[in-house]
C-alpha cells in the first residue's frame, strides 16, 4: 500500500488522465536565418527569410502561446554542462540542499514545498537571479532580498549556471525582438523594459512519485513574467492545454530545442493578441525528470498595461496598469505557504466591458 500524502493531491478535476495524448501541432520554429543575418528593425526593411520566421512566431503566439525552437543558437556544451550541474545539484545530501534553502524574505536558493494554487507540488527546486542585483528594488514592499545563495557541491555549479544563463538570455532578447516584430512594432520596442530585468532561473528536480495519477509535478498554471524559455530532458511531463479544445496534451522532447511560453505580461502588452498558455507537469512512478526554465522578466519598476500602439477606440485597453515589482511579490507569497486565498492573477486587472 502507497501512503497517500493529502497535501499533494488534486482535485479530482484537475488529475492528470492516465492517458494523455502526444501533441501534434505545437509549432517548432527553426531559428537558423537568425544565425545567418540580423534581426531587422522592422518589418518593412526585413528579408523574406526572416519576415518567414516572424510570421511563424506571430501564429504560433496567437494560435498557442507556446511554441519550440531549434537552430536557436545556444550553444550545446552551456546546455549539457548546466544540465549535469543540475543533477549533481539534486543527488547531494539533504543537508547540503537545507543549507542553501530559501526562506520567506529571500526567495532564492532551494525549495522542496512549493505550493501552486494551494496544492503542493510533487518537485524540488533551486533558484538564482544573474545578474544579482546590487541592491533589491523599493518596489519590492522593502520586505524581499534577492540574494543568490550559491551551493559548496558540485564543482563548477555557478560558473556552468552563469554561462547558461548568458547564453540563454541572448536567446529571450532575439525572441523578444521577434515577438515585438510580429505585433508590427519596432524590433527594439520592448527591450527598454529588461534593462533591470527581474529575470531568474529555476532547476526543476521531480522524483518519481508512487501515486502519479493524484499529483501534479506542477499544478495547472501561467507563467507571470513576459516570456518563459524552457529546457526539459527526454523524459517527458510537461503537458500543454490545447486553446482549440481545451484538451491537456504532452509536449515531446525534441532534442536540443527550447519550449518558449508566452506569459501573462505578453499578452497584457499585447491587449489579448496574444495569450498565455496554461500548462502544468505530470510525473511519472519511474524516472526523475529535470527542467530549466528561464523566466525573462521586466525590471520591478515596470507598470505594466497594453502598449498604447496597440490600442485605440474600437479596440479599448483591456487591462488596467499593475506594477510587475508588486504583483511578484504577492505571487511570491503565496507560492512560499499555503493561503486560504487564490494567488493574484491578471484577470485581477482586467476592465469590465
Ligand atoms: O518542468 C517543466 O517542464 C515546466 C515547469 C514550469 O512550468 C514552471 O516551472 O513554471
Ligand atoms: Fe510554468
Amino acid at each position: 500500500m502507497v501512503e497517500v500524502d493529502p497535501a499533494f493531491v488534486q482535485a479530482p478535476e484537475h488529475r492528470p488522465k492516465s492517458s494523455i495524448a502526444a501533441a501534434s501541432g505545437i509549432p517548432v520554429i527553426d531559428l537558423s536565418p537568425l544565425l545567418r543575418s540580423p534581426i531587422p528593425s522592422d518589418l518593412a526593411g526585413a528579408s523574406p527569410e526572416a519576415a518567414a520566421v516572424v510570421a511563424e512566431v506571430a501564429a504560433a503566439c496567437r494560435e498557442w502561446g507556446f511554441f519550440q525552437v531549434v537552430n536557436h543558437g545556444v550553444p550545446i556544451e552551456a546546455v549539457e554542462r548546466a544540465a549535469a550541474a543540475e543533477r549533481a545539484f539534486f543527488a547531494s545530501a539533504p543537508e547540503e540542499k537545507r543549507r542553501v534553502r530559501r526562506s520567506e524574505a529571500n526567495p532564492l536558493g532551494y525549495y522542496e514545498s512549493e505550493h501552486t494554487k494551494n496544492v503542493r507540488d510533487w518537485k524540488e527546486v533551486f533558484d538564482f537571479v544573474v545578474p544579482e542585483p546590487a541592491e533589491t528594488p523599493k518596489v519590492f514592499g522593502g520586505s524581499l532580498v534577492l540574494k543568490n545563495r550559491w551551493p559548496q557541491h558540485p564543482l563548477g555549479f555557478r560558473e556552468a549556471l552563469e554561462e547558461y544563463n548568458k547564453e540563454v538570455e541572448k536567446l529571450a532578447f532575439k525572441l523578444l525582438e521577434l515577438i515585438a516584430l510580429s505585433l508590427n512594432l519596432p524590433q527594439k520596442r520592448l527591450n527598454g523594459f529588461f534593462a533591470d530585468q527581474t529575470s531568474f532561473i529555476r532547476l526543476n528536480h521531480y522524483p518519481p512519485c508512487p501515486y502519479p495519477d493524484l499529483a501534479l509535478g506542477v499544478g495547472r498554471h501561467k507563467d507571470a513574467g513576459a516570456l518563459t524559455i524552457l529546457y526539459q530532458d527526454a523524459v517527458g511531463g510537461l503537458d500543454v492545454k490545447r486553446r482549440s479544445d481545451g484538451e491537456w496534451i504532452r509536449v515531446k522532447p525534441i532534442p536540443n530545442s527550447f519550449i518558449i511560453n508566452v506569459g501573462d505580461i505578453i499578452q497584457v502588452w499585447s491587449n489579448d493578441r496574444y495569450e498565455s498558455a496554461e500548462h502544468r507537469v505530470s510525473v511519472n512512478s519511474e524516472k526523475d525528470r529535470f527542467s530549466i526554465p528561464f523566466f525573462f522578466n521586466p525590471a520591478s519598476y515596470t507598470n505594466v498595461k497594453p502598449l498604447e500602439e496597440l490600442v485605440d477606440e474600437s479596440n479599448p485597453a483591456k487591462y488596467r496598469e499593475y506594477n510587475w515589482g508588486e504583483f511578484f511579490k504577492t505571487r511570491k507569497d503565496s507560492n512560499f505557504k499555503k493561503l486560504e486565498v487564490e494567488n493574484i492573477q491578471i484577470y485581477h486587472f482586467r476592465n469590465v466591458v
